[in-house]
């Protein structure tokens, strides 16, 4: 029962105990490490060199080594560990907005893909300490272990301000005091991400089957409701594995094949449907993707997402171009064709010019913050397809039903 009473406001008696000797022990040896210990400005043993020539010193933590990269920056404000592993970083470095990464480690069954592929890890402030019943080790570690580079303790915001108004500048990070700051400048002006096939890089070798759903992380009715079943065949660009989970939740049976496997192969497997999937780099230098798109288009019920996306908008007979800094992050608002706006999980620095389409195509969805072509649909050919990530992992799961489309659009395709 609620009593009228109000509670007494009463301070806690801290239960703290009196200084004792040992305490006092512990507290000069406290004092003594401290004395002597480097502060952190001073251990500045790392280097970001952005192709501007501006520098950054900040503090290590992972490999040690010598990288060269895009700088990104992602906002979302969880799900390091996600994407640390999405294979659609590849050639670039993730700044991370969140100020303080780290704090929930590493654990097994958040990973998009066995390994890191970005190139590297930029961190305001690297938690100190892990807390996770589901953390197996600490990011520090993982890294180390993946061979991969990051730097904390630099101002993100002031990079993130300047990514925003110059646009991506490419970076070297560096442990490496024996390089000169000219010398890493140079490095970072010679890279370019443009026309460089990094889907080669991270897709599979051979062809593999996919099982796991989402299990008990299901939240959707329809996934849940869902009777059918379907032959999927997936173009590996760099799939995310939350696709995967996503599409064997709605039933799907699916296949995953490289990036570069004949469209003749594929469709002698029989499939209900393809999905093209998401991928590192620039959709313009795999042109055999779009080929293989080119050919399947109209025989079958077809998906893309983000670089999948963009391959099938070439195979459209559209074009691609590069955005200014691209769209990485959990909070990105579209536009779908009801008028329903999805909060959208992003990470892409090419689009789809939606005037250089051919008629019959349409725009599906529209990024609202830069009105940006973010889906489109080809009924005629059954295709449809979204330039971020339905799949989230991280991030809000609003465009989940995009699964349900392409699921409903393969049962209409066999009836
Ligand atoms: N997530 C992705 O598939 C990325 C798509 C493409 N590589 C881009 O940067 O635009």
């Amino acid at each position: 029962m609620l009593s009228s009473k109000p509670t007494p406001l009463t301070r806690a008696t801290p239960a703290r105990s009196l200084p004792t000797r040992r305490s006092a022990a512990r507290r000069a040896a406290v004092a003594r490490a401290s004395a002597t210990a480097k502060k952190p400005w001073e251990e500045r043993d790392c280097r970001l060199v952005l192709e501007d020539g501006s520098v950054w010193n900040g503090r290590s933590f992972g490999a040690k080594a010598t990288q060269v990269g895009e700088v990104v920056f992602n906002t979302s404000l969880s799900g390091y560990q996600e994407i640390l592993t999405d294979p659609s970083y590849a050639g670039q470095f993730v700044l991370f907005t969140c100020p303080h990464i780290g704090n929930v480690g590493i654990n097994e069954g958040d990973m998009e893909s066995k390994q890191v592929h970005m190139g590297a890890m930029l961190v305001r402030n690297l938690s100190l300490n892990v807390s996770n019943y589901r953390s197996v080790k600490d990011l520090g570690t993982y890294l180390e272990e993946q061979g991969v580079i990051g730097i904390t303790d630099i101002d993100t915001r002031e990079i993130t301000r300047r990514l925003r108004e110059t646009g991506c500048l490419n970076g070297v990070l560096t442990t490496d005091a024996s390089l000169s700051d000219a010398e890493l400048v140079a490095k970072a002006k010679a890279y370019n991400i443009v026309g460089k096939d990094l889907i080669s890089e991270v897709t599979c070798k051979e062809p593999y089957e996919w099982k796991e759903t989402t299990a008990e992380w299901e939240f959707s009715n329809e996934a849940k409701a869902n009777k059918d079943s379907f032959n999927v065949v997936v173009y590996d660009f760099g799939v995310k594995h939350n696709i995967l989970r996503r599409l064997a939740s709605f039933g799907c049976k699916l296949t995953i094949v490289p990036a570069s496997y004949p469209a003749d192969k594929v469709m002698a497997m029989n499939p209900d449907g393809i999905l093209f999937s998401n991928g590192p780099g620039d959709p313009s230098a795999v042109p055999y993707a779009v080929e293989n798109a080119k050919q399947i288009l109209g025989k079958l019920p077809v998906f893309g997402i983000c670089m999948g996306h963009q391959v099938l908008g070439q195979a459209f007979g559209g074009s691609t171009f590069k955005l200014k800094f691209g769209h990485h992050g959990g909070n990105h608002p579209v536009r779908g064709p009801d008028d329903a706006v999805e909060i959208s999980s992003q990470n892409h620095n090419f689009a789809v010019d939606p005037k250089s389409l051919p008629a019959g195509v349409q725009v599906s969805h529209v990024n609202l913050n830069d009105g940006t072509c973010a889906g489109m649909v080809w009924p005629e050919q059954r295709a449809m397809t979204i330039q971020y990530h339905p799949e989230a992992s991280p991030g809000p799961h609003d465009s989940d039903r995009c699964f349900a489309d392409f699921v409903q659009m393969m049962r209409e395709s066999k009836k």
